[in-house]
């Protein structure tokens, strides 16, 4: 079985490179399939098992697609197929981002029902309400959304219950090439959002607005290919802010985008952590002693539930308690478990979660439960006592690229091996202390 296994007890330093945005390259690898003509280059595609996953996505709806030295060019000019079976959706959620593209374009799209996930149910209800009011007919069965439209979808005005993300990115791109002018209200307000709307109208389109609560989309004919590069992820950025600050280090993280991490940059001063803001990146110094404070996930501005789980390890560290409030998912907490497996102590109360700090983490077997628990667990691993083995790679795999290479440039103890279940007889005798490391994972030694 793979394994992550940190040992704690060494200050980060140096310098960290962070990678294009998971979260802003899937919308937009989708949205290419919206051009008629031309090709897309788009630039800074991290190698992630998402972008591959939506790479085979293309590829099955019949679309050129080649990934190369962080390049992806697409060629969505052949006749593009309409189906997404099960094994694509059910791999990665984002998948359903090309239900939006394939309506606009062909005027018909079946894929496969998403279903739930670790970090909570999930429901796809405002990306269908805003297809429906653009006059897609919209039905369910056999385990697939099938949406039709006779001709062209038509201008709406659609207000979200809830400024999500997808349905904001599903709904603008189907309206790109949709009859008249869609406004969408309560919008995301994401940087990722301003990432596809910029790819978008570089393809020909004319979104106004995003960034804001309300977008504006005039339909244009056709589009066009384009070439894009993607944002820096402030989710892995954040993640390292986190892992430099638990262990009192000073790391430079290049790339770091400043204005789109305003509410952790906030949290982590009220912390104490010194943040440095530079042109091309943040420095993080973590202190001595790190503050609590109480954090509640929202959406964008608000604290990034994507960066909830990493927080939490650091709020685990501090001089005092914290409260933790969770109101975008309502499934997560799934790492409050494997903490407590590392000796913190975590109480959940509805949808809040109190951290006592300054408890002496101890090493442990803990399992990812999705991406960013994954990268908490390995954080919180970096100041506990003796050897934490993180499990469930898969998850961590989907949204970190080199995440143990990068760890352990700037001095983690840290390495990525394969380790063979040890029979229960010789278990016994094995000390604790010392996995039976079978080999190191080629790929990523
Ligand atoms: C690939 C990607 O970009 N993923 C991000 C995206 O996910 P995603 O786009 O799936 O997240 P949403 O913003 O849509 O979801 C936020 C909340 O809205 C609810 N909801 C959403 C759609 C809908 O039709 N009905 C509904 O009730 C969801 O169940 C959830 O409780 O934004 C999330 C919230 O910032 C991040 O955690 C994910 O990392
Ligand atoms: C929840 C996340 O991603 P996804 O929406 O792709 O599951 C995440 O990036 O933390």
């Amino acid at each position: 079985m793979e394994k992550i296994i940190v040992r704690g007890g060494r200050r980060l330093e140096g310098s960290v490179k962070v990678e294009g945005a998971k979260n802003a390259v899937l919308p937009v690898i989708a949205a290419s399939i919206l051009a008629k003509e031309g090709i897309s280059i788009i630039n800074d595609v991290p190698t992630l098992a998402d972008v591959y996953t939506i790479k085979e996505v293309l590829e099955n709806l019949n679309c050129g697609i080649t990934f190369e030295n962080n390049q992806i060019i697409v060629d969505a000019t052949d006749a593009l197929k309409t189906e997404a079976p099960f094994e694509s959706v059910r791999k990665m959620r984002a998948s359903f981002l090309i239900m939006g593209p394939l309506l606009a374009r062909r005027g018909h799209a079946r894929i496969a029902l998403p279903g739930g996930c670790a970090i909570g149910s999930r429901p796809i209800d405002q990306h269908l309400k805003g297809f429906e009011a653009m006059g897609a007919k919209v039905q369910i069965g056999n385990g697939f959304i099938e949406a039709f439209v006779d001709g062209k979808l038509k201008a709406a005005k659609i207000y979200l219950d809830f400024p999500s993300v997808g349905a904001t990115e599903n709904i603008m791109m189907a309206a790109t090439l949709a009859e008249g002018t869609t406004i969408i209200e309560n919008v995301a307000k994401e940087p990722e959002i301003v990432c596809l709307a910029n790819y978008l109208n570089a393809m020909g389109a004319k979104v106004r607005g995003a960034g804001t609560g309300t977008i504006r989309i005039e339909g244009v004919k056709e589009l066009i290919g384009a070439t894009h590069t993607v944002i820096c992820d402030r989710i892995e950025a954040g993640t390292f802010m986190a892992a430099a600050a638990i262990t009192g280090g000073d790391v430079f993280i290049e790339g770091a985008v400043s204005e789109h991490l305003r509410p952790l940059i906030a949290k982590m001063e009220e912390m104490g952590v010194t943040i440095i803001e530079k042109e091309n990146g943040i420095r993080v110094i973590g202190p001595e002693e790190l503050k609590p404070v109480d954090i509640k996930t929202m959406p964008h501005p608000g604290f990034p539930t994507d960066m909830q789980s990493q927080m939490m390890a650091l709020l685990l560290k501090a001089k005092g308690t914290s409260v933790v409030t969770e109101t975008v998912f309502e499934n997560r907490f799934m790492h409050v478990e494997e903490f407590r497996r590392m000796n913190g102590n975590i109480k959940i109360e509805g949808r809040s979660a109190i951290v006592k700090g300054c408890c002496n983490l101890q090493g442990a077997e803990v399992a990812a439960t999705d991406l960013r628990a994954g990268a908490a667990l390995i954080i919180a691993g970096l100041v506990a006592e003796g050897c934490t083995r993180v499990v469930e790679l898969h998850h961590i795999d989907r949204g970190y690229v080199n995440l143990t290479e990068k760890l352990a440039s700037l001095g983690a103890n840290i390495e990525r091996v394969i380790e063979e279940p040890v029979p229960v007889k010789e278990k016994e005798a094995i000390p604790q202390s010392k996995p039976a490391i079978l080999k190191v994972n080629p790929n990523f030694a």
